[in-house]
């Protein structure tokens, strides 16, 4: 039974596919403090977030079972994915489902500051009718600047349309031919600010970000301008936005994050009358709310049960056309891996992996991290390694990944090379999938072999003499030990060969040492691959 620590409040229908799943057991414990949770993490295979809870590299160290933390929501800043995959445990967040709340959220705080809905709100309440103070303006022909066209700053724009906005936009990864499909015009930070009487930002918050807006840019800033942030507090340097307030460059903003959260008593914005604001409310809607509870809970799931899934933030997306082509690949690689791990000496120092055929026209990485898990787990044990650590793994264990890719593939549709050189010794086998058969390994070091990847095996090397595979047949069978299928190779009558057994159980170590001690074989390995 898997066990799932829910410690923020995230909606109950959201995560109704877990609690009613029969192989997971939920836990709903918000508001932890970080030593309570490090003190329960150690009994949980999952934790799901929203912005509250700080997954620090503590609790991941605590977490000795985590194998998934899951955001209900986008930014994942609250979680420390450094140490995540350096523990291989994968971190997926919901981008989707607070798009559209978010961007809403963003034409709230527009329209707010623009006709000074909480100033006029807070002194009717209070007894002053007062019409003359709160003077606004339209948003019709005004320019709004949009910083970060992703999801949210792309559906902003699509709406600022609908009030007959200009708008212009800036964002590294924003193609002309998208820009012009969704009606922005593309320009440059300093345009932006130069040009533009609203301006919101959609950005994550990252070194670049930060404080992409302050001083400079307020000193060249249209005067009047009026400013929103629903993204993450310190993308605008908060200091300088009160201070270019207090000058009369900035008429007003609208902060629904703040650089530090929840914002000191006397932060400067709680108290001044041209700035609004909300407590992070951005995504605090019950579709929302839902919707990334919904998205995160069915992919937690997937994790959990060793399906495919989406959204890691951690490792690159896979994406669908290409998980087709390369998700039944997974098994053989880390299998291939596993069985060239299992079957070499010595300190591993190069992988080498090779794709031939089809496979050689795709993005390999996401199976080359599988093939790297099958055989780093070998020597760290599987649940130190996944797909999530595998290359950081190896690579600060020093282990050289060399990938190699040809076109031509002579006797198979697709084939996968996994070379191994390890400090005593170099090894290859390589594998493919046969249609209507599943995986096969087809050869190893020079040897052309046809062997079913599953179960115990043992891999002989010895002289091809007349007589050998009887000794090592009655050998076995004089043990206890049955064969199931045997497969040998041998490159010239009389010369070097292998013999690859398939057998029912696991093999005693000192029959395989019996096994070594028979005079023209070399060695024997056992082998298992499950
Ligand atoms: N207030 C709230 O409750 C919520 C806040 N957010 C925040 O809103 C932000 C945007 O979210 P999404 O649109 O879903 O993310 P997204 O990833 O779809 O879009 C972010 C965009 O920012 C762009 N970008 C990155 N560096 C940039 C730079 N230096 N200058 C200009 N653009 C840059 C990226 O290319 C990307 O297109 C995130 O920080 C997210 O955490 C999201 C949901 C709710
Ligand atoms: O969970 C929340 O309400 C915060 C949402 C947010 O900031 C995000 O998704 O990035």
């Amino acid at each position: 039974m898997f066990k799932v620590l829910v410690s923020d409040p995230i909606s109950d229908l959201g995560i109704q596919q877990l609690v009613d799943a029969s192989d997971i057991a939920v836990d709903k414990k918000p508001g932890l403090s970080e030593d309570e949770l490090v003190a329960i993490i150690g009994e949980y295979d999952a934790l799901l977030v929203r912005s509250q809870t700080r997954v620090t590299a503590k609790i991941m160290e605590a977490g000795k079972q985590l194998k998934v933390v899951g955001r209900a929501g986008v930014g994942v800043d609250n979680i420390d994915l450094d140490a995540a995959t350096q523990r291989g445990i994968i971190v997926i967040n919901a981008p989707d489902g607070n798009t559209i709340t978010t961007c809403e959220h963003t034409f709230a705080m527009m329209m707010a500051v623009a006709r000074h809905i909480p100033q006029a709100y807070m002194k009717t309440v209070n007894g002053t009718w007062d019409r003359k103070s709160f003077l606004g303006v339209e948003l019709r022909g005004k320019t709004l600047g949009v910083l970060g066209m992703g999801r949210i700053g792309s559906e902003v724009a699509k709406r600022a349309k609908a009030f007959d906005m200009e708008i212009i936009g800036y964002d590294p990864f924003m193609t002309e031919e998208r820009a012009e499909k969704i009606g922005v015009k593309l320009a440059s930070v300093d345009d932006i600010v130069r040009n533009a009487d609203f301006m919101t930002v959609h950005t994550p918050l990252t070194p670049e970000t930060r404080h992409m807006i302050g001083r400079a840019q307020f000193e060249v800033m249209k005067p009047g301008m009026r400013i929103v942030n629903c993204a993450r507090g310190g993308i605008i340097d908060e200091i300088a936005l009160v201070d270019a307030v207090d000058q009369g460059i900035v008429a007003g903003a609208a902060f629904d994050v703040f650089e530090v959260e929840p914002p000191a008593e006397d932060h400067p914005f709680l108290t001044h009358p041209k700035i609004i604001v909300t407590p992070h409310l951005g995504a605090s809607t019950i579709e929302a709310q839902e919707n990334v509870a919904i998205d995160v809970s069915e992919q937690v799931i997937h994790i959990l049960r060793n399906e495919p899934f989406i959204n890691a933030v951690n490792m690159p997306p896979i994406p669908a056309n290409l998980q087709s082509i390369l998700q039944p690949y997974f098994t053989l690689g880390e299998k291939l891996g596993s069985f060239i791990a299992q079957s070499t000496e010595g300190a591993v120092t190069e992988i080498v992996v090779g794709f031939s055929g089809e496979l050689a026209e795709v993005d390999t990485q996401p199976l080359t991290r599988h093939i790297v898990r099958g055989v780093l787990a070998h020597h760290l044990g599987t649940e130190q390694v996944n797909v999530v650590n595998s290359m950081h793994l190896a690579k600060v264990r020093d282990v050289n990944i060399v990938i190699q890719k040809s076109h031509a593939s002579k006797d198979f549709t697709n084939l996968v090379t996994v070379s191994l050189r390890t400090k005593k010794e170099e090894r290859i086998v390589a594998g493919t999938l046969l249609t209507g058969y599943g995986p096969r390994i087809v050869q190893i070091d020079k040897y052309p072999v046809d062997v079913t990847p599953e179960g115990n095996l043992i891999l002989i090397s010895h002289n091809d003499k007349p007589g050998i595979i009887g000794r090592v047949g009655t050998l076995l069978g004089n043990n206890d030990v049955n064969i199931a299928t045997m497969q040998v190779g041998r490159q010239l009558v009389g010369g070097s060969a292998i013999m690859v057994l398939r057998v029912d159980k696991g093999t005693p170590k000192e029959v395989l040492d019996q096994l070594i001690r028979m005079p023209e074989l070399n060695t024997a390995k056992e082998i298992t691959l499950f």
